[in-house]
């Protein structure tokens, strides 16, 4: 039952696996993927730079932070120097008194900076999460097709959050870490400009081990988000089909698919937490190598008369404190690794353009007149396999349509045209003398009323749900809706009649009962064109007869697409559309076509027989 899975586009392929992939090729796509991650960056500044003022401020506070860091060695070499050397109590004292004033504004502005970078944060991934979620409302449902809900509700989760916790710690301690490491290296070049470039020496090294881990680790990461997305969409399945699971007794077979992701994403997931971890100790390492080599440097210098005693020992502290920043940098490089790819994911979303949207200035009559008109119209899921081919019909307004065929006909396939859930692939769909594609996409659908045979109904009271349908209408309308469709009866009877909570889609009623609320729904909406979709499944016979009269009642004076399951409401029908294989094979009434003797006859005589016995 799993969709097949797709890559998402524009995730890269890992280098050296994809396919022709040589040190050249290794190169193009390393090169691409700093392309990319600027491009990232850029894109995600754009978000941030609504706070430009509150960030400025954080700058200052980061600075007025990294103070203590740059000041306290060279106050240390003035104390030792000045004052303990030559025996200045009183000196020393004032000295204290100043490291100590430091340190405490240095908490304030540290406590600051963070309490005004989480604010800052999740107000620009707020903005991101509405953009994407107002985006992901408009994007076509050919889209859907191809990602799995588990997939897209991970980049609100997974992604998001790694973009948050790096947003909220990385911003400052990024800055800070730079802040420190230029303060520390002014103060190295002002007190002794030859230790500090014996210092500055062994930078290189640092650059050579962040840059071999940290490719190997952007990789790793990319393939655990990609992985997590792929996990999500399996086990929102597996929720949401649970009862197909159980009577199929899937359980085990579930739990093996399940196994086998997890297998994978443990595997992906260790490889980025170890190549993440290894960063530490090897920064660790080089911070003592660079510590030995300035020791020995300025020792050296010492005995040479370059360096006094009070200089090597600040240098000694400005080294330890040149590396923590650095070994900060290389921590953090992790974090927005994995907040880079996030954030890759939610703008690989947001830049899927819909192709299906409103023109400009588009018809918005407020009601339809009814006639529907389709002309050669021919249409594919997947390009190259063809589902509807050249349909033509004619409905005048209020007339009744009947759909019927074997499964796999087409029939929600013209609905969904009709409805411009899906656009046509050649032809043309015209309603009331006009294209579908010339009406303003929210008329268009104001004027389309849909019952399904699965209704969705959402989490909250049955006047909700029933108000759905119009939402400016009153509980007077609501009572009256749901009257003509015969669901008032049933309604009443619930614990708290109309206020009754409904659980997720409304899986607190039955089938029937479900179906008479969105004949109520619908009748509210009062839309010119209806499409149903009779329910296949048997419902108790009292409720079906209800719900043939809500249906009824519905139809009246409003032209309706029925695909239709009952003999009744085929009997009933203007004009019966009969679909084989994406075309119409026949046409007429119930009459017209038993008289055929053709598809329709055998069909009726096959799927009905039970009914007309
Ligand atoms: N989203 C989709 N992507 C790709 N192919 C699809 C999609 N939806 C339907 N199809 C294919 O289009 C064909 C027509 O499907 P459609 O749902 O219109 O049939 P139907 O006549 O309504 O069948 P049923 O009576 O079983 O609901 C089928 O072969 C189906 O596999």
């Amino acid at each position: 039952m799993s969709k097949p899975k797709t890559t998402a586009p524009g995730v890269t392929a890992l280098p050296g696996r994809g396919v022709g992939h040589g040190s050249a090729g290794m190169f193009k796509t390393e090169k691409a993927e700093v392309k990319n991650s600027r491009k990232t960056i850029r894109r995600f500044w754009d978000y941030m730079k609504a706070y430009k003022i509150r960030l400025l401020f954080v700058v200052f506070l980061v600075l007025v932070a990294s103070l203590q860091q740059m000041l306290t060695p060279w106050l240390i070499s003035i104390a030792i120097d000045r004052y303990i050397l030559p025996g200045d109590l009183s000196g020393l004292l004032r000295i204290v008194l100043i490291m100590g004033g430091l340190i405490a504004i240095v908490a304030a502005a540290g406590w600051l900076q963070q309490y005004m970078m989480i604010r800052i944060s999740q107000d620009t991934l707020g903005t991101l999460r509405r953009q994407l979620f107002s985006h992901l409302q408009r994007l076509d449902l050919k889209y859907y097709d191809s990602h799995t809900h588990g997939e897209l509700m991970s980049r609100f989760t997974n992604d998001i959050e790694n973009i948050s916790n790096a947003m909220s710690q990385v911003v400052t301690q990024f800055l800070s870490s730079v802040i420190a490491i230029l303060g520390v290296l002014v103060m190295m070049f002002i007190l002794n400009p030859p230790l500090a470039f014996v210092t500055l020496a062994t930078v290189p090294l640092i650059f050579v081990v962040t840059k071999v881990i940290g490719k190997r680790t952007r990789e790793s990461f990319k393939q655990q988000q990609r992985l997590l997305g792929t996990i999500n969409g399996h086990i929102e399945e597996s929720i949401t089909g649970t009862t197909i699971i159980r009577l199929f007794r899937r359980e085990a077979a579930e739990e093996k698919t399940l196994d086998s992701m997890n297998r994978e994403l443990k595997h992906a997931s260790t490889k980025a937490q170890v190549l993440a971890g290894l960063m530490g100790p090897l920064m660790n390492l080089t911070n003592n190598i660079r510590y030995a080599v300035v020791a020995a440097a300025g020792g050296v210098f010492g005995i040479m008369g370059i360096a006094s005693v009070g200089t090597i020992a600040a240098f000694l502290n400005y080294t330890r404190q040149f590396g923590r920043p650095i070994s900060q940098i290389a921590q953090l490089y992790n974090s927005i690794l994995s907040a880079l790819a996030g954030a890759e994911r939610v703008f690989e979303v947001l830049d899927q353009r819909p192709e299906i949207f409103s023109p400009d200035n588009g018809a918005a009559p407020s009601a339809l007149r009814g006639e529907v008109t389709f002309r050669h119209v021919n249409f594919c899921y997947v390009q190259g396999k063809p589902i509807l081919k050249d349909i033509n019909l004619h409905a005048a307004p209020g007339s009744n349509i009947a759909l019927v065929g074997p499964t796999g006909a087409g029939k929600t396939t013209i609905i969904n045209l009709l409805t411009r859930f899906y656009d046509i692939g050649s032809g043309e769909i015209l309603i009331d003398g006009k294209a579908i594609g010339e009406y303003d996409l929210t008329a268009l659908r104001r004027n389309l009323g849909l019952v399904l045979q699965d209704t969705f109904l959402f989490r909250g009271t049955v006047m909700d749900n029933i108000r759905y349908g119009n939402m400016e209408a009153d509980d007077d309308a609501v009572y009256a809706a749901a009257r003509s469709s015969r669901a008032h009866h049933f309604i009443r009877h619930l614990p708290e009649a109309y206020q009754t909570m409904l659980s997720e889609e409304g899986g607190n009623l039955s089938q029937g009962q479900r179906q008479l609320i969105s004949i109520a729904r619908a009748l509210l909406a009062n839309p010119s064109i209806l499409i149903l979709d009779e329910a296949t499944s048997s419902v108790d016979s009292r409720t079906e007869f209800l719900i043939q009269e809500g249906m009824s009642e519905l139809m009246k004076g409003r032209t309706s697409f029925v695909i239709a399951h009952r003999l009744s409401t085929i009997r009933g029908a203007d004009m019966i559309l009969v679909l084989k294989e994406g075309t119409i094979v026949e046409r007429g009434n119930h009459q017209e076509l038993l008289k055929q003797n053709g598809f329709y006859a055998g069909l009726h005589a096959t799927h009905f027989e039970t009914e007309l016995r």
